[in-house]
């Protein structure tokens, strides 16, 4: 068994939509980011790769290049699962915080752990989705960006001879 810790914060600004776990949240500010800013989903790939011993999200899609610019993060998501998969893991579980002044999270959780499972290849039941505030304390209670943090367990596929 071995967990797996991301993190990862973006600041609201700029003019792309407020997308978060694959969602779409309306009539809300965006995040600045070379990709479509998915917060969460960068704090899961980080995550995923860092329980396999794979580094980090931007040694495998700097953002640096511009294949990556604007880049939908499912993708990325599913090309991490991909590599998880290829040293023969699977993932147990993954439990995902979600530290926002705003958006109101709640309305979209069922929505975002929808798009994990089917990203991951794994059921609903192994995956958490939850959101805190800060009391308006800080960059996050000033609205001025989102974190998110994300821990996974992973294991061996029981056939596998590695
Ligand atoms: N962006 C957020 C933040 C919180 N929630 C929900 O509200 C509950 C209370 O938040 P506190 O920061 O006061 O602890 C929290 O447990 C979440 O259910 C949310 O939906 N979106
Ligand atoms: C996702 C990538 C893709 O180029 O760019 P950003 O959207 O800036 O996001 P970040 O969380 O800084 O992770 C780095 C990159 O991998």
């Amino acid at each position: 068994m071995r967990i797996g810790h991301g993190y990862d914060v973006h600041a609201f600004g700029g003019n792309k939509p407020l997308i978060i776990g694959g969602v779409k949240i309306d009539n809300h500010i965006g995040l600045i980011a070379h990709s479509d800013g998915d917060v969460l989903l960068h704090a899961v790939c980080d995550a995923l790769l860092g329980a396999a011993a794979l580094g980090d999200i931007g040694r495998h899609f700097p953002d640096t290049d511009q294949k990556f610019a604007n880049v939908d993060s499912r993708d990325l998501l599913r090309r991490v699962y991909q590599l998880i998969a290829d040293k023969s893991y699977l993932i147990s579980n993954i439990d995902i915080t979600v530290v926002a002044q705003t958006p109101k999270m709640s309305p979209y959780i069922s929505q975002i752990c929808q798009n994990l499972a089917e990203d991951l290849a794994i059921g609903i039941d192994q995956i958490n989705v939850k959101a805190t505030t800060t009391e308006s304390l800080g960059y996050i209670g000033r609205k001025e960006g989102i974190a998110v943090h994300c821990v996974v367990i992973i294991e061996k596929m029981p056939d596998s001879n590695d």
